[in-house]
C-alpha cells in the first residue's frame, strides 16, 4: 500500500555544491505521527520544504496524495499544511482574518463556518476576535497551526513545533497534535526533544547528514529500549568469573570490582533472584547495585555517533 506522501531517491545539492540531502526514502502512512529527528543541519528543513514543494530537488521524486510535487505543484500543495518554526503573525491582525486570509492564499473559497471549526479545534474560539498582539506566545503558536489548517491539508508539517517553549507549553502542544491526529490529520514533525517524539510520535525516522539512518514504529523501537543493565559493585575484587556463575550472563569489569549484568524489563523473568541467590553461594558479596536504562536518547546518539564515524573512515 503507498503512503500519503511517498519520498522516493530525494536528492538535494544546493547551489555551491553542498548535498544536503542524499536520496532518501520515505513512506508516510495517512494518519500516523511521523517524527522526524535529527541533528542540527541533518537535512531536516530541507526534506520538509522539499516535500512542501518550496525546494525543488536535484534527484528524485515526492508524491503527495500521489501528486507529484513538482509537476503537480498546486494539487500536492493544497493537500498540505506548513507550520513554519518562526511565529510570523501581523501583531494588529485579528485572529479570524489571518486564519482566513491563509485560506484564501490556497484559492479556497471564503467558509466562515470552516475557520470557527479550525479555531475551535485549536482551543481558539474565545480569541477569533483578538488581536494577534494579545495572545501569548503558546496561542500565537496555536494560530500559526490554525492557518496551515486552513484550507483543510490532509498532511501536516511542524517544523520544530515546542522549540525554546516551556514544558507546560510543550505538553499543551502534544495535546493539540494529538487532538489534530484524531480528526484524521498526518502530522510529520520534527523535533530536536528526544522526549517529545516519545510522548506523541507512532513513528520515528532518524536522519543524519541527509540519509535517513531508521525509521521504526516507536513502540518496536520503546521494545528494544526495554534493556536495563545492572552493574554490582563488589566488596573484593575478583580474578575471574567463577565457574558456577559462568552460564549466569554475568560480564566481569576490567578491574574485577564490578560485575554486569543485561537484562530484558519487560521479559517475565529478569533472572535477577536467581542471580543474587546464587552470587551469594559462591560466597560474592556485592557492596552496591545501580541500574540504568538505555534511552531513546542513547539509540539516537549511537546511530548519528556511528555515522559520524563511518564517513570519518
Ligand atoms: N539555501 C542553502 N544553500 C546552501 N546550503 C544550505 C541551504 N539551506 C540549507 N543548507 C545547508 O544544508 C544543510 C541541511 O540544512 P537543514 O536546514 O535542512 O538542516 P536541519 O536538519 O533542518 O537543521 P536544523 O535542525 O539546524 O534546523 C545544512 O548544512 C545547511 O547549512
Amino acid at each position: 500500500m503507498s503512503g500519503i506522501v511517498e519520498v522516493d531517491g530525494l536528492a538535494k545539492r544546493y547551489d555551491g555544491g553542498f548535498e544536503a540531502l542524499k536520496g532518501v526514502d520515505l513512506s508516510i502512512r495517512e494518519g500516523e505521527i511521523l517524527a522526524l529527528l535529527g541533528p542540527n543541519g541533518a537535512g531536516k528543513t530541507t526534506l520538509i520544504s522539499t516535500i512542501c514543494g518550496i525546494t525543488v530537488p536535484t534527484d528524485g521524486a515526492v508524491r503527495v496524495g500521489g501528486h507529484d510535487v513538482v509537476r503537480d505543484f498546486r494539487a500536492a500543495r493544497r493537500m498540505i499544511g506548513l507550520v513554519p518554526q518562526e511565529i510570523n503573525l501581523e501583531p494588529f491582525e485579528k485572529v479570524r482574518d489571518t486564519v482566513a486570509f491563509s485560506r484564501g492564499l490556497f484559492g479556497a473559497p471564503r467558509d466562515d463556518a470552516k475557520v470557527a471549526a479550525v479555531l475551535e479545534a485549536l482551543s481558539l474560539t474565545d480569541k477569533a476576535g483578538s488581536q494577534i498582539k494579545e495572545l501569548s506566545g503558546g496561542m500565537k503558536r496555536r494560530v500559526l497551526i490554525a492557518k496551515a489548517l486552513s484550507h483543510d491539508p490532509k498532511v501536516l508539517f511542524l517544523d520544530e513545533p515546542t522549540a525554546g517553549v516551556d514544558v507546560e507549553l510543550r505538553r499543551g502542544m502534544w495535546e493539540v497534535v494529538a487532538e489534530l491526529k484524531r480528526r484524521g490529520v498526518t502530522i510529520i514533525l520534527t523535533t530536536h526533544y528526544i522526549e517529545e517524539a516519545e510522548a506523541i510520535a507512532d513513528r520515528i525516522a532518524v536522519i543524519s547528514k541527509g540519509r535517513i539512518l531508521l525509521v521504526e514504529e516507536k513502540d518496536a523501537l520503546m521494545a528494544r529500549m526495554g534493556r536495563k543493565e545492572m552493574v554490582l559493585e563488589l566488596s573484593e575484587p575478583l580474578d575471574a568469573l567463577p565457574p558456577a556463575l559462568r552460564a549466569s550472563g554475568l560480564a566481569l569489569g576490567a578491574d574485577g570490582s564490578s560485575l554486569r549484568y543485561v537484562y530484558d524489563v519487560h521479559a517475565e523473568r529478569t533472572g535477577i533472584t536467581r542471580l543474587l541467590s546464587d552470587l551469594q553461594a559462591a560466597g560474592i558479596r556485592v557492596r552496591d547495585v545501580t541500574t540504568r536504562q538505555s534511552s531513546l536518547e542513547e539509540i539516537f546518539t549511537g546511530l548519528v555517533d556511528h555515522d559520524a564515524r563511518e564517513a570519518a573512515e
